[in-house]
């Protein structure tokens, strides 16, 4: 087993990272304060593991929430699903809320623990590659809007990480590449070593040879880590983990919740940044190919959808989160290994891009 640790004072915590975990009860007893706890999962994990993680919890009083499976599912409503059974079950503000899931489980559990009773502690099971390399980790919580990702949620910290490396056994091929689009990114943003890494290793990735995949869920929560406990509410360097967020998650909403996976869709996201980044003179013609192809060894899509209209990316690119005061600014690559946060670009540049000239 391998530990990090995300270091934000006294609200410090642990991520585990190794086979088996679901079976080491020792590792979250320490974090359950009360006498009660809430599995929220979804219909396709639930059947999978929580028996595994019930058999953790052994003495105390436990509910299980079932959320529906879906980035779709991924709203305010569903969210009272959860409210709901915590009220019926009596839980209180000493109660633990357990994530066991993607990202999505994560992302709601998080935020439901920020608002029952104004705060209960929680605890992330990633599930998925994705969940497992960034969303569990960070404390970024929340929902989806009709008209915009993650535009409801709250900066919210686990008490701890739990990642079972075995739980990837059951994980669909079409899940995997996207967990390594986030995977990428930490590359490209700023860890160049890990980036020739991950060139050199795609294939046992793709494999998926434990070996490989622990090294780059280790090294991808290392750089995570590093970077929350630097900018835990993005006031700066933190942006840098949206590289191809603004465009891929103009995506994501534009072609309907769940129709490109978020790790689809920051693929393509990154691309059109890199290509941003080419126009503005910072990547050279072989560097944008370099970043395609890193994404296509990875089974991951690296062209718009030709559905979407420059004008309606457009308009949901000017609800992202970085916008400030009308201005929209964007990650983007300043070489490969160095990403950049500005909004000192070319708009016609920009046009460029979205209309595929
Ligand atoms: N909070 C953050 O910092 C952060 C970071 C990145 C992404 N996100 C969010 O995370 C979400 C994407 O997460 P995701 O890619 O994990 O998607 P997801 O949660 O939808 O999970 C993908 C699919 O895999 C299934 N699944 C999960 N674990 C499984 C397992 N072990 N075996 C078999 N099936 C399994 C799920 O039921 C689902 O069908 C998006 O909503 C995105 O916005 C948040
Ligand atoms: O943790 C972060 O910060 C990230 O930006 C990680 C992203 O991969 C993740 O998709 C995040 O949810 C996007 O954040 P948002 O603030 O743009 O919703
Ligand atoms: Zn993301």
């Amino acid at each position: 087993m391998q530990t990090l640790t995300v270091d934000l004072g006294d609200r410090s915590y642990p991520i585990y990272i190794g086979p088996g975990l679901l079976s080491k009860p020792e590792l979250i007893t320490p974090f359950i304060k009360g006498k009660s706890t809430v599995t929220v999962s979804n219909e396709t994990v639930a059947p999978l593991y929580m028996d595994k993680v019930q058999q953790n919890l052994q003495g105390l009083k436990n509910c299980q929430v079932t959320l529906p499976d879906g980035e779709k599912f991924k709203t305010l409503e569903v969210l009272d699903q959860i409210f709901s059974s915590m009220l019926e079950n009596q839980c209180d503000r000493r109660t633990t809320l357990l994530a066991l899931g993607g990202g999505v489980v994560g992302d709601m559990g998080g935020f439901a623990a920020a608002c029952y009773q104004r705060g209960v502690n929680f605890i992330q099971i990633p599930t998925t590659l994705l969940s497992m390399v960034d969303s569990s980790v960070g404390g970024k919580t929340g929902v989806n809007h009709p008209m915009g990702k993650n535009m409801i949620g709250a900066f919210y910290q686990p008490q701890c990480v739990l990642i079972d490396t075995d739980t990837l056994s059951t994980l669909d091929d079409r899940e995997l590449s996207a967990g390594l689009a986030e995977v990428i990114k930490y590359g490209l943003i700023g860890d160049p070593e890990f980036l020739d890494w991950l060139t050199k290793n795609m294939s046992a990735l793709m494999a998926r040879e434990t070996d490989a995949l622990s090294y780059a869920i280790y090294r991808s929560c290392q750089n995570k880590a590093r970077v929350v406990a630097a900018d835990e509410r993005e006031a700066g360097q933190r942006a840098l983990l949206n590289l191809g967020h603004t465009f891929g998650h103009a995506i994501e909403t534009g072609m309907g919740y769940g129709n490109w996976l978020h790790g689809e869709a920051v693929a393509t996201g990154t691309v059109m940044a890199a290509e941003l980044s080419h126009n503005m003179g910072w990547l050279s013609a072989d560097d944008l190919e370099f970043v395609k192809n890193i994404f296509l060894k990875a089974n991951l899509p690296v062209e718009p959808p030709a559905s979407l209209s420059a004008d309606e990316f457009m308009q949901h690119m000017s609800r992202d989160k970085k916008v400030q005061d009308g201005v929209l600014s964007l990650v983007l690559l300043r070489q490969l290994g160095e990403g950049v946060l500005t909004s000192d670009y070319d708009p016609q540049a920009l046009r460029a891009v979205l209309e595929r000239q």
